[in-house]
């Protein structure tokens, strides 16, 4: 059997006397696309970070790509991409530049750095744009440079937390084309998201509320258990079921 992408047995972290990440349990399969639902404050992002390596865990067990969050942190680092809304792109560098930077720090050499930048503006269609300031790009144009660059290393797993805020679902659904080629490839993809279109294009979703996981599985299964019509209804369900 092949080794699950990321295991996680009552992962749980606290600050102080509040529980962010409350005794969450799930498996991630090589090569699918995991959504990783909650409202805002269910505590996504911890859990992301401790998955990543950069948030110690009260308790609880993971394992990323094999390796164990509390003791090989550095090698889930080698082998995760990572991008989120708010750590992005250097907006005072050309395209150019940021891919190289970035390239640097996940250890490319000149030559990979090089043939790398060339397959990814080319796949982007953005050769014209490689010498313009990031910050002259459309926000979707942004993003999906930015994933780009998130896979350039060729993770087994990467992590998106809220890749596609603030545009629209035309090119919410052009960025997930970049995300359906990865892994096609085999990539792991763990994506959080507040847009429930977006809910729908993963194989299958987990709902957080107050730092549990309340619902896992496909959007149909979801949606037939809720007796819903959308991933939104039973969002909604969820967030009612709540207060
Ligand atoms: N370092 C910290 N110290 C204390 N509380 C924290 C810390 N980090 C997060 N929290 C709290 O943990 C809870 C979960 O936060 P988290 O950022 O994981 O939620 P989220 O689901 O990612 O939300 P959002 O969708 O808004 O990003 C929040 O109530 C937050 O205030």
């Amino acid at each position: 059997m092949t080794q699950p992408a990321i295991t996680t047995n009552a992962l749980t972290k606290r600050f102080g006397d509040f529980i962010a990440t409350n005794a969450i349990t799930f498996e991630v399969a090589p090569g699918e696309i995991f959504g990783f639902l909650g409202a805002n404050g269910a505590g996504k992002t911890t859990a992301m970070r401790m998955l990543c390596g950069l948030l110690k865990p009260s308790s609880g067990e993971a394992r990323v790509a094999g390796f164990d969050i509390y003791t090989q942190t550095e090698k889930i680092k080698q082998r995760i991409g990572y991008m989120s809304q708010k750590f992005s792109l250097y907006e005072d560098l050309t395209v150019k530049e940021n891919i190289r930077f970035y390239a640097g720090i996940y250890g490319l050499s000149n030559s990979q750095i090089r043939e790398k930048t060339a397959g990814l503006l080319e796949k982007l269609r953005m050769e014209d744009e490689a010498d313009k300031l990031v910050s002259a790009l459309p926000l979707g144009w942004k993003q999906k440079l930015s994933f780009s660059i998130a896979v350039i290393h060729d993770p087994t797993i990467v992590f998106l937390d809220e890749p596609t805020g603030g545009v629209d679902p035309i090119t919410r659904r052009h960025f997930w084309d970049l995300i359906y080629e990865s892994a096609s490839r085999g990539v792991t993809i763990f994506v959080t998201t507040h847009y429930m279109d977006e809910a729908e294009y993963c194989n299958r979703i987990s709902i957080m509320v107050d730092g549990k996981i309340r619902a896992l599985d496909t959007p149909a299964a979801l949606k037939q258990q809720f007796g819903a019509a959308s991933m939104n209804d039973v969002f909604l369900q969820l967030a009612r079921a709540k207060s």
